[in-house]
Order: structure tokens, then sequence, then C-alpha cells
């Protein structure tokens, strides 16, 4: 069974598949292939430069992800040209990856998995929730963001209240972590028919 999980920015993701791979589940990682396909050397690095400029590389000829984040996140139609260099690279090895793994379950963290028309991916989606002034506290507390670099990340991705309707199932990630690995549990107990 593939399942595609996916939320908001910061709504905890990477908390949810940090314990399905603890739990020994294969899961592919969308933001780690975003990085892979902009590493020294890929057509994705050329391709930025070609319509960023040389500016968005630091000293080493690394792609700088602040400086092109503080694009991006303040100009969409920035953002909608990086989403057209890199979206066709990203869903080619996510694909690739995915036909790799043979499990009951191959789980897909994909941030854009709505946006990007992956649904028809996946037996199941699961969106990971958390409520609006949540998200910003966590978002700025991890990154460091002011309240206004938080709110431009998260508005450039489809409001976290419309993932909900379209998710197969809503994991409640408000509480503590221990509340949202009991639900993980509890769904896939009830996905393997209560045998394990
Ligand atoms: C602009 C970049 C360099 C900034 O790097 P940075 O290290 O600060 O952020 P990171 O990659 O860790 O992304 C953090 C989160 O931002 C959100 N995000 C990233 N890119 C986008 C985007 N194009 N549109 C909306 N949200 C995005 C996602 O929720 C992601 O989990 C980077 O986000 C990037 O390369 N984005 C384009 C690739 C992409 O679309 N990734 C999402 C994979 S589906
Ligand atoms: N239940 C929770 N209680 C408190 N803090 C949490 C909880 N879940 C996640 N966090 C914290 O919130 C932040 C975001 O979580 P996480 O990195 O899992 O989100 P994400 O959706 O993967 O983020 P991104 O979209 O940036 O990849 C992290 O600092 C994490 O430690």
């Amino acid at each position: 069974m593939k399942i595609g999980i996916t939320g908001g920015i910061a709504s905890g993701k990477s908390t949810t598949t940090l314990y399905l791979k603890e739990k020994g589940w294969p899961v592919i990682d969308a933001d780690l292939i975003a990085r892979q396909v902009v590493e020294p050397g890929t057509i994705g690095l050329k391709k930025i430069v070609e319509y960023f400029s040389k500016d968005v590389l630091t000293s080493e000829g690394t792609l700088d992800r602040p400086k092109l984040g503080s694009i991006i996140f303040s100009d969409p139609s920035k953002r909608q040209q990086l989403d057209r260099i890199l979206h066709p690279l990203i869903q080619q090895e996510i694909k690739r990856q995915m036909e790799q793994y043979k499990a009951a379950f191959i789980f897909a963290d994909i941030p854009l998995l709505f946006e990007g028309n992956y649904e028809t991916w996946f037996d199941e989606t699961w969106v990971v929730y958390v409520p609006f002034e949540t998200q910003i506290d966590r978002l700025m507390k991890r990154n460091g963001f002011t309240k206004e670099q938080a709110l431009d990340r998260i508005h450039s991705q489809m409001p976290l209240e419309e993932k909900k309707q379209l998710a197969t199932r809503v994991l409640d990630n408000s509480k503590e972590p221990q509340a949202l690995y009991d639900q993980i549990d509890q769904i896939l107990n009830e996905l393997l028919g209560g045998c394990c």
C-alpha cells in the first residue's frame, strides 16, 4: 500500500515519518530529494543559476538556500518558476524510489502533495494537521523566523484547512508527540487488520 504524507510547513511531517522509519517502514523524503537535485554539477542547479543568476550560490558553489528562500517565498512568480524547474526532477526521483521498494507500506513525505497533484499516486493520503497558531509558533521557533517570514512561507502553500478536506486521514499533531504516535499505531493496526 502506498501512502502519501503531507501537511503544512512545520505541521509535523518529519516527526511522523521519523516514527514510521523507527518502526522499520520505508519512507521517501521529497525535501531530501529536492536537496539532491540541486547538488553541485546537477542540471537542477545549472537551471536555477540560469534563471536566478550566480547570486544564489555560496562562495563554495553550492546553493545558498536561505538566499533563494528569501527570494521565492516573498515573490510568487519566482516561486512558480523555481517549481517549474525543480518539480519534474523531484517527481521523477520520487517515482523511481517508489518502484524500488517492496514492503506492505511505502510512505512518501511530500510537502506539496496536493499542490503538485500527486494524489493519484497513492492508495491513501495522510495530512498532519495543527491549528494555524500552533503552526506559526512552531515554525518561528524552529527556524528562528519573524512572524512575517513564517506567514510568507505558510501562505506559499495550499491552506492546511483545505488539505484536511482532501485527505484520506487527518493526524492531529496539536498535542504532545506521543498523541501523534498513538494515532499512527492505531491506523497501522487497522490497515494490517489488527494482526500486529
Ligand atoms: C527555496 C529553498 C532552497 C529553501 O530551502 P530551505 O532549506 O530554507 O527549506 P527546505 O528545503 O528545508 O523546505 C522547508 C519547507 O518549505 C516548504 N517549501 C519548500 N519549497 C516550497 C515551494 N516551492 N512552495 C511552497 N512551499 C515550499 C516545504 O513545506 C518544505 O518542507 C527550498 O525550499 C527549495 O529548494 N524549494 C523548492 C523545492 C520544493 O518544492 N520542495 C518541496 C518538495 S515537494
Ligand atoms: N507534537 C509536537 N509538539 C511539540 N513540538 C512539535 C510536535 N511535533 C513537531 N514539533 C516541532 O515542530 C517543528 C516542526 O515539526 P516537523 O519538522 O516534524 O514538521 P515538518 O512538517 O516536517 O516541517 P517542514 O514542512 O518544514 O518539513 C519541529 O521543531 C518539531 O520538533
